[in-house]
């Protein structure tokens, strides 16, 4: 991404605020004027009061100078009033901005992000980029304005001596470029290794148990000094810089410094200039320069916001989820409900390119039909339910639902018809309650019901409904987790439930239970179920048969139990491990 557009994303974030800069500007131009007064009331306290004896004059200026410092810190208090209010909103709207994609962004985003890095590249964006609201910014504002008159007093005082000034800052400039372009890359770095931290932290959290299984501790403590160390060399090399920038700074100002002292002297001795009027052309001098050398540090600043900015927007620029179309589906809308029947047409879908996985599926789901989806690992079945949920998209081919794309669908009415157990279930961190009902309401005796139904009753007698499970489910056993989800589903009475590999964590009464549900809770329901056990594949009433990039097989679970060797070897296999 070209800085030049950075910039200009940069300053659109201060469009809803323009009322608040504009007050800020104010203050900062008033408040800049009020300053440069500053130092003729000086002058004319040493040349006419102290120099001349005249007390009624360093009375009266000294009082000026005392009103006018005051009514700067005043307008200085309501300016940063108006700034922290800014930088506050900014800051919660570029949050809010990247929480809102998160939830709209494509699925396959998440694939090469965990959620330690994630957290980690937001809140350090959304940091550095706010900086731009920074009280520094605005001060290097001020001083842009308290330049003008700066250089307004230094030629009213001595003209020569100004040349001196100006001749000073092209030496600044080259310094500052070279401490930017160093900054630029040691903050790069900084970036990049804070990241790659994160993501592996992340994922050592979540590999804790089997580093202490295989005995991996030693070798994750190398790679977590490597990383670590590159993040504090990073900090340690940035440090430095800022204590070399300031450093020469104060050396180059002290240079002027001499040079003005040296001059002006000899021009108090040629009667060229009044002592009051070289106190004044120094403090002048330096709201020259101090503005000058705080302009050119912006780009000192922005060294920081820049890279973070570059990453943030490249972010919020991650395709999102299609959400603006706006058909509902017919059985949201009517009553009694529509046939719901899904059908896929010529469905191909690839990760990687000539690498297909589904390939020209086509197959039709009648309303309350009863489908098994088997394969091989790896055949395809998760994808499969992946465009159904239009996690992802087929590349080609169509799948409808009630003889519509399911594209055309608004995403969320869409997805409101299906009722999903997923393989990698995900429970939050409240209560058992919370979790089945996810904000629905729900009657007692349904909840009940669903309970029972699923199993579930001896954990909710034992621990009660608003027992806290832990971070997703850690409380629990991963039978009960399934559970958990399996009622989850059975609340949202959805027209079509997907469940995949649901029996994998159940004991033999659970796994009846859920073929106990085909006939009874979900006997009106359109079903497709990942399974490779046999006796819920007896009970379907067609499966699905899938090769990794081949076209699917269909057919009833004795047609293939007569027909075909590899599925019949296939379903006891499972079933033996599933005993061992
Ligand atoms: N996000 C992804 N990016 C790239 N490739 C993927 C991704 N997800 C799955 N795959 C690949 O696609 C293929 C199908 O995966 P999928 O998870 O759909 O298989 P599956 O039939 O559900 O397997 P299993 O029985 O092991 O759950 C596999 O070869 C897998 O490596």
């Amino acid at each position: 991404m070209k800085e030049s557009i950075v910039y200009k994303r940069l300053a659109a974030t201060f469009r809803p605020h323009l009322k608040t800069v504009a007050i800020i500007l104010a203050c900062l131009i008033v408040s800049a004027g009020l300053n440069i007064l500053l130092p003729l009331t000086s002058k004319i306290i040493v040349d006419q009061g102290l120099l001349k004896g005249d007390m009624q004059a360093v009375i009266l200026y000294t009082s000026a100078a005392f009103l006018i410092v005051c009514l700067d810190k005043l307008l200085n208090v309501c300016k940063e009033n108006f700034r922290a209010g800014l930088s506050a909103q900014v800051t919660f709207s570029l949050f809010e901005k990247a929480y809102l994609h998160l939830t709209r962004i494509r699925m396959s985003y998440f694939n090469r992000t965990n959620e330690a890095e994630l957290l980690n590249q937001i809140s350090t964006d959304v940091g550095n980029v706010s900086r731009i609201t920074d009280s520094g910014i605005f001060f290097i504002i001020m001083q842009a304005f308290s330049m003008i008159g700066g250089l307004c007093g230094l030629l009213l005082i001595n003209w020569k001596m100004t040349v001196i000034v100006l001749c000073f800052l092209p030496i600044k400039y080259v310094v500052v470029k070279y401490f930017v372009k160093r900054r630029k890359r040691l903050v790069g770095d900084l970036i990049e290794g804070s990241s790659d931290f994160a993501q592996w932290f992340g994922e050592s959290i979540g590999g804790m148990k089997e580093q202490r299984m295989f005995g991996l501790i030693p070798h994750r403590h190398q790679q977590f000094s490597s990383r670590q160390r590159r993040i504090v060399d990073s900090e340690r090399k940035l440090s430095l810089l800022d204590a070399w920038n300031i450093a020469s700074e104060s050396i180059l100002v002290q240079l002027l410094m001499m040079l003005l002292y040296v001059v002006g002297a000899n021009l108090i001795f040629r009667l060229q200039l009044s002592v009051g009027g070289i106190f004044a052309f120094v403090s002048y001098s330096a709201y020259v320069t101090t503005p000058v050398f705080a302009i050119l540090n912006i780009g000192y600043i922005l060294a920081e916001v820049v890279p973070s900015s570059i990453r943030y927007y490249q972010f919020l620029d991650w395709a999102e989820e299609e959400t603006s179309n706006s058909v509902t589906p017919a059985s949201v809308l009517s009553d009694p409900p529509l046939e719901n029947h899904i059908a896929f047409h010529n469905v191909s879908f690839s990760y990687a390119k000539d690498e297909p996985v589904l390939s020209r599926l086509n197959f039709r789901i009648a309303r309350g039909e009863k489908v098994a989806i088997i394969g091989a690992n790896g055949a395809g079945k998760s994808t499969l339910l992946d465009l159904m949920m239009r996690f992802t998209q087929p590349d080609q081919g169509m799948i409808t639902y009630d003889g519509i794309d399911i594209q055309s669908y608004e995403i969320d009415a869409y997805r409101s018809q299906i009722a999903l157990v997923s393989q990698q279930v995900y429970l939050f961190d409240t209560t058992i309650l919370d979790n089945i009902c996810l904000g629905a309401e729900v009657s007692e005796d349904t909840m009940k019901a669903i309970i029972a139904e699923v199993g579930l009753e001896e954990l909710v007698h034992s621990l009660a409904y608003d027992f806290h499970i832990g971070s997703n489910g850690s409380r629990l056993s991963g039978g009960q987790r399934q559970k958990i989800a399996m009622a989850r589903a059975l609340v949202r009475e959805a027209p079509l439930f997907i469940f995949d590999e649901v029996t994998s964590n159940l004991d033999t009464a659970a796994r009846l239970n859920v073929q106990q549900l085909l006939k009874t809770r979900l006997r009106d329901k359109t079903v497709m179920i990942v399974t490779h056990r046999s006796e819920v594949l007896a009970h379907v009433d067609k499966v699905i048969l899938l090769e990794k990039g081949e076209p699917a097989q269909i057919g009833s679970h004795s047609y293939f139990m007569n027909g075909h060797a590899g599925y019949r070897e296939w379903v006891f296999e499972h079933e033996e491990a599933a005993i061992k």
